[in-house]
């Protein structure tokens, strides 16, 4: 697997207590990686390792397939971020505000305009920032964070403190990055749902420690529970099942199945019609991904 960022053991302790703890981070390439967890659970501080702002008290970070501490210059060249909400000049306008941010990082003028596209501020790009919404201010601190060209982007809370539709502006604008751009993006959230809407994959952080890390498929596979199947002549569409080696119960004339992927269900359904049964209902019971996320984290307080 092409990781575009890898940690190991990665560990930050203040001296009362271990904020990030051992922390096995891996971003493929491409992907919108979603780092998920409760307030104070040490995704800022894990982020700022990242970027280089923190040293670590021990471990590694691997990014572009470099060791950070040997080629912190060179990587960071080609990391844009948002980490903390960005400070303007209230007085100037956003392109003004950009333009001297252009300056400092040094790329070319046509970039200005490349970036105001991407985050859709053209038409406001010469109003005041002092009458831009908090959803503008951090739009354009991302077209900030993209003038260099990044493959990879960091976002710390990038939705914090966003009115709903400022919320969709942003989700739009980070999922067009990876398929339009080619860009990695790492996002930092405490909201799941938000995480189940933007990532394609994500790591969950609690007490500094990271309790999961998988693709949104298998987060989400993880909230299945079980299917239950409706069928005529049940007890014998169950001992069907059962002597072909399913893994199934048998209840109240419902058979169900446990821990069966999508394509296993469609075999068992499949078996079944063969068999000339007839299939009234096929249904989840579903515990919600917030039921699995609080589960997974409060695991952690036990
Ligand atoms: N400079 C510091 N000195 C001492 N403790 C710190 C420092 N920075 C963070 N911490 C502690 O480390 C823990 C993790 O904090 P961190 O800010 O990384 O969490 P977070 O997941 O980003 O949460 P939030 O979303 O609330 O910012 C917290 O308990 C915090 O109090």
């Amino acid at each position: 697997m092409d990781y575009i960022l890898e940690t190991k053991g990665l560990t930050k302790r203040f001296s009362s207590e271990t904020a990030v703890e051992n922390l096995e981070m891996k971003i493929p390439k491409g992907e919108i990686y979603g780092f998920l967890g409760p307030n104070g659970a040490g995704k800022t501080t894990t982020i700022r390792m990242l970027l280089g702002l923190m040293k670590p008290s021990s471990g590694s970070v691997k990014i572009f397939g470099q060791d950070l501490n040997k080629e912190k210059i060179n990587i960071l060249k080609g990391i844009g971020s948002l980490v903390e909400s960005p400070s303007y000049y209230p007085h100037l306008t956003g392109y003004e505000n950009l333009e001297a941010l252009r300056k400092i990082v040094g790329v070319p003028k046509y970039r200005m305009n490349e970036v105001l596209e991407i985050v859709k501020l053209k038409d406001v790009a010469h109003k005041k920032v002092k009458g831009y919404s908090l959803g503008m201010k951090q739009r354009l601190g991302i077209a900030a964070a993209l003038l260099n060209h990044p493959k990879l982007l960091i976002l710390d809370e990038p939705t914090n403190g966003l009115d709903p539709s400022g919320i969709i502006e942003m989700r739009d604008l980070i999922k067009r990055l990876p398929a339009e751009y080619g860009m990695t993006v790492l996002i930092s959230s405490h909201l799941l749902s938000e995480i189940d809407q933007i990532a394609t994959s994500a790591g969950i952080i609690s007490k500094g420690k990271m309790i999961f890390q998988d693709t949104i498929e298998a987060m989400r596979e993880h909230a299945q529970q079980r299917i239950s199947l409706k069928v005529n002549d049940s007890h014998h569409a169950y001992q069907f099942l059962a002597a072909k080696g399913e893994k199934a119960d048998f209840q109240d004339g419902i058979i169900y199945l446990d821990d069966h992927t999508d394509k296993q269900v469609a075999r068992v359904v499949h078996s079944l019609v063969q068999e000339g049964y007839s299939l009234y209902r096929v249904e989840e019971e579903k515990r919600s991904l917030e039921d699995i996320f609080l589960q997974m984290t409060s695991k952690e307080d036990a």
